[in-house]
């Protein structure tokens, strides 16, 4: 289902042009004094699980909120499912699905008829099928049992349910889930990676956002990291991890030879815990290897670093400026070519 194979890390992406569920280009808001998002071009394709991801406030929302007409940019151009907004909209809307912060539920009514409300305003739902298309997005948020009771009465985990469910209400082309699983408990979490994988499954393209690495590690296949109102990585998920894998960790008693070693013969390398980590820029395996040997270094253990998102997301979010992170940068680059 997936389309886009290209991955890159802090420059425009080159090639292909896969058929994209959203696009958006040059996509710039400001706040008063505050830039909230700038330059961003993000490519969400068809089919594609898109997790959004970036530290509190990298610019997720706002750039969701963009995406879904419901902020008007101050410069750039949002494109949904082939049509631009804002003229575009009475077409696509229709068929995107969202949860966004603040849904607007009514306190007083029940989850149950609050989403009955909202169903009757679903162009695509014919009033016969609105009560059956209600329960069967109740049940699939696991929210059946409580849909009796008012919503003002609901945990947070059970409002972001019902958010959900809001989104459920009819077969979409693209859902938008901002932090779907804030404030939800272990179980619901798991919950909503089902529902997401279902959707997946389906056909449906998805874009969600998240502070969490191990959530969207777990169920997307692209990413789009931002930093400060900027996309600094995006592609897909495996390609990313794995333009990220250029370096080989070596154990050793002798760091301080290793280094002079390497850094004589021009290889770029760092102590890390046991030992030291290598970067491939320019070198191979059995070069460092050799090199470390030939100098008489013990080397007890050589192994390829395997990137997580975790390590990726540090590197371009926490240490960018440090000398470290930007080497680590042009590796991804080196990787991504
Ligand atoms: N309506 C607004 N008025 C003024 N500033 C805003 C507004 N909305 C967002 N911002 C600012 O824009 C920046 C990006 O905020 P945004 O909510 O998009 O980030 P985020 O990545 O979604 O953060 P979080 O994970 O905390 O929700 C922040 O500095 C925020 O304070």
């Amino acid at each position: 289902m997936t389309a886009s194979t290209s991955a890159w890390v802090g420059a425009a992406p080159a090639d292909p042009t896969p058929v994209l569920a959203a696009r958006t280009r040059g996509l710039r808001k400001v706040y008063g004094r505050t830039v909230a998002v700038d330059r961003v071009d993000l490519d969400v394709p068809e089919g594609a699980v898109l997790g959004m991801l970036g530290p509190n406030g990298s610019g997720k929302t706002t750039t969701i909120r963009m995406l879904l007409g419901l902020v008007r940019p101050t410069e750039g151009e949002v494109e949904l499912l082939g049509r631009r907004l804002p003229d575009g909209a009475a077409q696509a809307l229709p068929h995107v699905g969202a949860l966004v912060e603040g849904p607007g539920f009514h306190p007083f009514l029940s989850g149950r008829e609050n989403l009955r409300r909202v169903a009757a305003f679903e162009p695509l739902l014919a009033t016969g099928s609105i009560r059956q298309a209600v329960e069967d997005a109740l049940e699939r948020v696991g929210l059946g049992g409580a849909a009796h009771r008012r919503y003002r009465g609901y945990s947070l985990g059970m409002k972001q349910r019902l958010g959900l469910a809001a989104a459920l209400l009819v077969r979409r082309k693209l859902i938008v889930l901002d932090e779907p699983t804030n404030g939800l408990d272990p179980a619901g979490t798991r919950e909503v990676r089902k529902v997401i994988a279902d959707l997946h499954a389906d056909g449906s393209t998805v874009v969600v956002s998240s502070h969490l690495l191990s959530e969207i590690e777990a169920i997307c296949t692209h990413v789009a990291v931002l930093h400060r109102g900027t996309v600094v990585a995006q592609g897909g998920l495996t390609e990313l991890l794995q333009a990220d894998s250029s370096a080989l960790l070596i154990e050793t008693p002798d760091v301080d030879a290793a280094l002079t070693a390497l850094r004589a013969g021009r290889i770029s390398a760092r102590p890390l815990g046991e030992g030291i980590r290598v970067e491939l820029i320019g070198t191979t395996a059995p070069v460092v290897v050799r090199t470390l040997v030939e100098a008489g270094v013990e080397v007890h253990e050589a192994r390829r670093h395997r990137a997580g998102l975790e390590d990726l997301f540090a590197r371009l979010t926490d240490a960018e400026e440090s000398e470290h992170s930007l080497s680590a940068v042009d590796t991804i680059e080196e990787g991504a070519r």
